[in-house]
């Protein structure tokens, strides 16, 4: 088993746990706010204020078209979800609680899956 072949193998575990945790973010009660593209024109300002939008859809069609290196990649996009919803949204706001009731469970989440 060559070093390559070692790193191969554990991108394609690594793969198959984005899969997993894409999943169960898709499936979380709290998604509804992340599961679709936010609609500028629904929500003003929200083009100006947030330079790199992200939500579970368009890392699905990342994942799909396979976009993310490793692990690691996937981590990132995910995490800037949670990030823009944070930047855009009271914490004490219906989407600012979603946002961090499901970076805390990703964070739960992902942790379990890698100890
Ligand atoms: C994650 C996020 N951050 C900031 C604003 C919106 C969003 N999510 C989008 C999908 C959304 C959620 C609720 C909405 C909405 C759009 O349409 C405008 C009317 C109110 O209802």
């Amino acid at each position: 088993c060559t070093k390559k072949a070692k790193m191969a193998k554990d991108n394609t575990n690594g793969l198959a746990m984005c899969r997993v945790l894409l999943a169960e973010l898709e499936a979380h009660q709290d998604a509804w706010p992340f599961l679709t593209p936010v609609n500028h024109k629904a929500v003003p300002g929200y083009r100006k204020v947030i330079k790199k939008p992200m939500d579970f859809s368009t890392i699905r069609e990342k994942l799909a078209n396979n976009q993310y290196l490793n692990l690691e990649t996937f981590i990132i996009d995910v995490n800037l979800v949670f990030d823009n919803c944070e930047k855009f949204n009271e914490d004490d706001s219906e989407i600012g609680r979603a946002g961090h009731n499901m970076r805390r469970f990703f964070d739960e989440r992902w942790t379990e899956l890698l100890m």
